[in-house]
């Protein structure tokens, strides 16, 4: 499957001709999604080849160890904590504990508000009360949003219409220390999407498919679930691919960083889609229209965490810490992942515009900008012993950390974004129609991908039943242990 040389025949002779006659699959990209794509087809009998430009797999999975307990920079939620969720049987294989930070019926923004303390920016504790009345305020401000919505046919933006609703209902405005509890609600909303309310599409906001169950920390961190997916898979790690030719659609050819070439009878793309609006992958022939305009009308947000490990435990046993302001750009929260795994880990997490700006600062420097968030809640905070910073808006790797629906997205963007041209299919987490932005998503939308690429190579070869096709539901996963939930 792998040239050494040019496919134009310059380097000829270094050419590795492969006289394999199983189908042969490039998979682009070692996040969950070309991971399972690859499991996939390896299951298949299929050859595979896994090309990821980073130097350890995961993408927006990135469970770090250097704490000496696991810590996810990237995903860190089960998002639906139920035997629906196609990772379940996985998980649940795997023994894998998961600490539930909401009930059944959280809504995008309260996934993990069972337990939290907000404080203004002197410090103070603001009134549970105040938090709970201005929360359900908040709930029918969402509410009346629909009214809105279904006033204008054009789609506008969530800002916008809450504007709209607080203009008609002055009952539901806040003033004062309810305003700026009302702007952190807002906050969290923005990091649920990871983008800010004005980019925020109203007409499809709540269109996902929320899976039942609630919201589940991964205690151990989201990399035994690679581990396990990954098994069998050749990956060659520090394959950063650049070029992808399917001219003819006989073949696909992948170029890599250095000239090197890959060939096969299909590939699977499951780069980030924040890595081809920047066109670092260049097709050939050029992407049609309706594809490259459905990269570009589809959002991509940011988010990051900066992580602080203490040497002791400093603050309350709730499972969210957060600080009220007058914006919600300047609003912020901490998870507190002792409550969860025993570790005395804070994350603070930031989305938007804000996360962005967080990536203009040096590690030292956003790790200090925590902490002065957390010394307004508790003068008395120790200096961290270790932090770690995310980075996700500029990492060439990753462009932003997940998609989300920008106002006036066309309704047909995501049957664009994963229709298959010839031998080359696209997976990803933002080509779920249903679940863009999660994890399970991408899971789910590499299994798909994998599907329908291994159906067209066998009806090329006029055996659609040779190749046996197992996926996780119907392989060795199938043991009926229960998922190991868990709240301390
Ligand atoms: C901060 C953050 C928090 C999140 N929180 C959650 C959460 O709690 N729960 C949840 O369900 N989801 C969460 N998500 C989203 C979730 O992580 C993603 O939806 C999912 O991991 C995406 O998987 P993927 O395989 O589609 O993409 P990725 O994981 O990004 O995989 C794509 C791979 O392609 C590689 N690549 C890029 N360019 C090239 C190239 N040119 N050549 C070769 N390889 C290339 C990348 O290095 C990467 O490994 C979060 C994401 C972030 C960033």
């Amino acid at each position: 499957m792998e040239f050494n040389g040019s496919i134009s025949g310059t380097f000829a002779s270094c050419l590795e001709i492969n006289q394999s006659s199983k189908p042969r699959v490039i998979v682009i990209g070692s996040g969950i999604s070309g991971i399972s794509a690859a499991h996939v087809l390896n299951n298949a009998d299929f050859e595979v080849v896994l090309l990821e430009s980073r130097d350890r797999i995961g993408g927006r999975i990135h469970t770090d160890y250097s704490f000496g307990c696991p810590v996810d920079m990237g995903a860190s939620w089960l998002h639906g904590v139920c035997n629906e969720n196609p990772l379940a049987p996985l998980i649940r294989h795997l023994g894998l504990a998961l600490y539930r930070t909401s009930g059944d019926n959280s809504v995008l923004y309260d996934h993990d508000l069972e337990s939290y303390m907000l404080f203004d920016k002197e410090g103070n504790q603001v009134p549970q009360q105040m938090v709970i009345e201005v929360g359900e305020a908040f709930k029918r401000i969402l509410k009346k949003t629909e009214e809105v919505r279904n006033e204008n046919q054009n789609d506008l933006s969530v800002l916008q219409a809450i504007s709209v609703v607080l203009e008609r209902h002055p009952d539901l405005r806040q003033e004062g220390l309810a305003y700026e509890v009302l702007q952190w609600y807002i906050c969290r909303m923005e990091a649920w999407f990871a983008a800010d309310l004005d980019m925020i599409s109203l007409k499809n906001w709540d269109e996902e498919n929320v899976l039942t169950g609630g919201h589940g920390l991964m205690v151990e961190g989201y990399y035994p679930v690679l581990n396990a997916l990954a098994k069998d898979i050749d990956i060659r790690l520090n394959h950063r691919v650049t070029r992808i030719s399917n001219e003819g659609s006989k073949e696909v050819v992948v170029t890599v960083e250095g000239g090197r070439q890959f060939v096969a009878d299909a590939a699977i793309v499951t780069v980030p889609i924040g890595v081809l609006k920047a066109k670092l992958i260049e097709f050939e022939p050029e992407l049609p229209e309706w594809k490259t305009s459905a990269i570009t009308d589809l959002g991509m947000g940011n988010e990051n965490k900066i992580a602080l490990r203490f040497d002791n435990v400093f603050w309350p046993n709730v499972e969210l810490l957060g600080t009220v302001a007058p914006t919600s750009y300047s609003c912020g929260y901490f998870l507190n992942l002792h409550k969860a795994t025993g570790h005395p880990v804070l994350v603070y997490m930031a989305a938007g515009r804000f996360a962005y700006d967080l990536e203009n600062l040096s590690e030292e420097a956003a790790a200090d900008y925590a902490m002065e968030q957390l010394k307004k809640m508790f003068p008395q905070a120790t200096q961290p012993v270790q932090y770690l910073v995310s980075r996700w808006g500029t990492d060439p790797n990753s462009l932003g950390c997940y998609s989300y629906d920008v106002v006036g997205k066309p309704s047909d963007i995501y049957d664009r974004l994963r229709a298959p041209l010839g031998n080359l299919f696209f997976g990803g987490e933002a080509v779920s129609m249903e679940n863009q932005g999660s994890v399970h998503g991408a899971y789910s939308s590499g299994v798909a991908a994998a599907e329908k690429c291994r159906n067209l190579l066998m009806e090329k070869r006029g055996f659609l039943d040779k190749f046996r096709l197992l996926s996780f539901s119907d392989a060795i996963f199938e043991a009926a242990f229960p998922l190991q939930i868990s709240r301390m």
